[in-house]
């Protein structure tokens, strides 16, 4: 029983934890991300107001996200999500073409915030199952990423309907924590 306990006792207190923001346009997919990632459903999402959080258990780590809605009059409150977070997840619908100008420049304004100085950024670029999205190339361009300097980052492709791509972001931000 003493061992059962204590081999118990190592696997809880080795079990690492993330604190993560996901931020993004409205529509970009993050709902639909976070729940595809919790339940391995598909949900069907309103426009978030406000924030959903879970926990999210990949490996050996225990991510807990907070998904911020993006709606552009309650992006101001984003940055009461900040501290402490270790990671930001930035969401983009590669579809949406005629806001890519806006989706940059919403990112590099949560980047630029001096609580985020330290945060790994894994961008998912999302919705490339729609004939219109461009490829994760293009989006590293249009979101200007190569500019970042001292940042780690990592741009994934994912479609969140079928959950493509989303766990090979999870393990990129798993492997930063080791
Ligand atoms: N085709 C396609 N549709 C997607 C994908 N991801 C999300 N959607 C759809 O896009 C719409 C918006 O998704 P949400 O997850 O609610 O978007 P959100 O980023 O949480 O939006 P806010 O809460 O307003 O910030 C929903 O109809 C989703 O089903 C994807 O990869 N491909
Ligand atoms: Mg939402």
């Amino acid at each position: 029983m003493g061992a059962l306990v204590s081999t118990f006792m190592r696997l809880v207190n080795t079990q690492k934890h993330m604190r993560i923001v996901m931020l993004g346009l409205d529509a970009a997919g993050k709902t639909t991300i976070l729940y595809k990632l919790k339940l391995g459903e598909l949900v069907t999402t309103i426009p978030t107001i406000g924030f959903n959080v879970e926990q999210v258990t990949y490996r050996n780590l225990a991510f807990t996200i907070w998904d911020v809605g993006g709606q552009h009059k309650i992006r101001p409150l984003w940055k009461y999500y900040f501290q402490n977070t270790q990671a930001l997840i930035y969401v983009v619908d590669c579809s949406d073409v005629g806001r890519m100008d806006e989706a940059r420049d919403e990112l590099h304004g949560v980047l630029d915030d001096p609580e985020m100085t330290d945060v790994k950024l894994l961008v998912y670029a999302n919705k490339q199952d729609l004939p219109t999205a461009i490829s994760p190339t293009e989006l590293t361009h249009k979101l200007n990423l190569h500019a970042l300097r001292g940042r780690d980052w990592y741009v994934q492709s994912s479609n969140a309907r079928t959950a493509d791509g989303l766990l090979e972001g999870l393990e990129w931000l798993e492997g930063q924590l080791r």
